[in-house]
């Protein structure tokens, strides 16, 4: 595959706007295209995201809402929630040339069909190169320009080093692998551990029970990874190991910090603050797959229960402590 000259980042929220400075801080001709009227206005007149407030856009950034446009590039980003990425991948296939490669972006696993975000993309646009960009990252800290390492994968080895070239700056540092599925898995996973991370922060049951439930629920992601097909030092790699640590240590992180609320004794309509926590979605379809495949995961199984409203928090932590001893693997 040659050079990826032009790249567009399909969402002009806080992870596609911090994606859109370092495309276009790595070199590349950026086109930014958003959805929603009121935040593509706001991007074009203020050249500020309102999902990532005081990050002015790189002038060079151009913003649209015309989708074509935006599929004219080498390759995309694709920066939506999960839940809504075959709608917009539905959108763009008509539009874009053969090969042209489509990475996600989101972290998450959909509804009803329990398909990964790279298998929405080869459902709903076969003709494209799929891919996945997943790490421990945040968008402000991405967006301000600090020190990052990312992986992004696809079965097809020369797309995944040529999109690693190409979005390779100073500061942003991505690897790239061909275990698509353990890159996918990883980020979609730590999302519902972070939440019961979160609950323990919140909930004031100090370092040592933090230290236990990030460290199981690796154990967990590992036992999913294993099932669903991921290799073992992806899971061991930044898109697993790395980006829950991150996520189970600090309230930056959206899914840990509605997590807290949680723990604090807040609802859960409320506890995300309006923000996207995408644990809050993952974590039913995450139960649905490891019941499919008999694959014992207590803690995503009491995040699931806690979100579903069928356990309380309190419950949730009395039944996890109290589980028959067992041997530790
Ligand atoms: N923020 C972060 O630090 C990171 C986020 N991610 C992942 O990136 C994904 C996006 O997160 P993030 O950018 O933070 O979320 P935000 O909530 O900040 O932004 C989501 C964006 O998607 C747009 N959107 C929502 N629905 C649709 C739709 N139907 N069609 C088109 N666009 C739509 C939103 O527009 P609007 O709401 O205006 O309609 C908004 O621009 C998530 O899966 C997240 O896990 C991954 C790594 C880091
Ligand atoms: O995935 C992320 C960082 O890698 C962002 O995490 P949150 O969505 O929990 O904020």
């Amino acid at each position: 595959m040659g050079s990826l000259n032009s790249i567009a980042v399909l969402g002009g929220g806080a992870w596609g706007t911090a994606l859109a400075q370092t495309a276009a801080r790595a070199g590349r001709k950026v086109t930014l295209w958003e959805h929603d009227a009121g935040n593509a206005e706001h991007l074009i007149a203020a050249r500020e995201s309102r999902f990532l407030p005081g990050v002015r856009l790189e002038p060079s950034i151009q913003v649209t809402r015309d989708l074509a446009e935006a599929a004219r590039a080498d390759a995309l980003l694709l920066v939506v929630p999960a839940q809504v990425l075959r709608q917009v991948v539905t959108s763009l296939q008509p539009l874009i040339a053969p090969r042209t490669p489509l990475v996600a972006c989101a972290k998450g696993i959909e509804h009803g069909t329990h398909r990964f975000m790279t298998e929405i993309i080869a459902e709903a646009a076969p003709a494209a190169i799929p891919a996945i960009l997943s790490g421990p990252s945040f968008a402000a800290d991405v967006a301000r320009g600090l020190p990052t390492a990312v992986t992004i994968a696809a079965t097809d080895a020369a797309c995944a080093q040529a999109l690693a070239q190409a979005m390779n700056s100073g500061s942003f540092r991505p690897y790239h692998s061909t275990d698509v599925r353990g890159v996918e898995l990883g980020g979609a996973t730590k999302n519902v551990l972070a939440i019961a991370a979160g609950i323990v922060e919140g909930r004031q049951l100090g370092a040592s029970a933090l230290a236990a439930m990030t460290t199981r629920g690796f154990v967990e992601l590992v036992r999913f990874g294993k099932a669903y097909g991921a290799r073992i030092e992806t899971m061991h790699g930044l898109s697993g190991l790395g980006d829950l640590t991150m996520c189970c240590s600090t309230p930056q992180s959206r899914n840990f910090s509605f997590g807290m609320a949680l723990g604090r004794g807040e609802g859960i309509e409320s506890a995300a603050h309006g923000k996207l926590a995408e644990g809050y979605y993952t974590a039913p379809v995450l139960l649905e797959m490891a019941q499919a495949k008999d694959i014992d995961m207590p803690i995503s199984t009491a995040v699931a229960a806690v979100l579903g409203g069928k356990l309380s928090v309190d419950a949730a932590i009395e039944g996890l402590l109290t589980r028959p001893l067992k041997a530790e693997e």
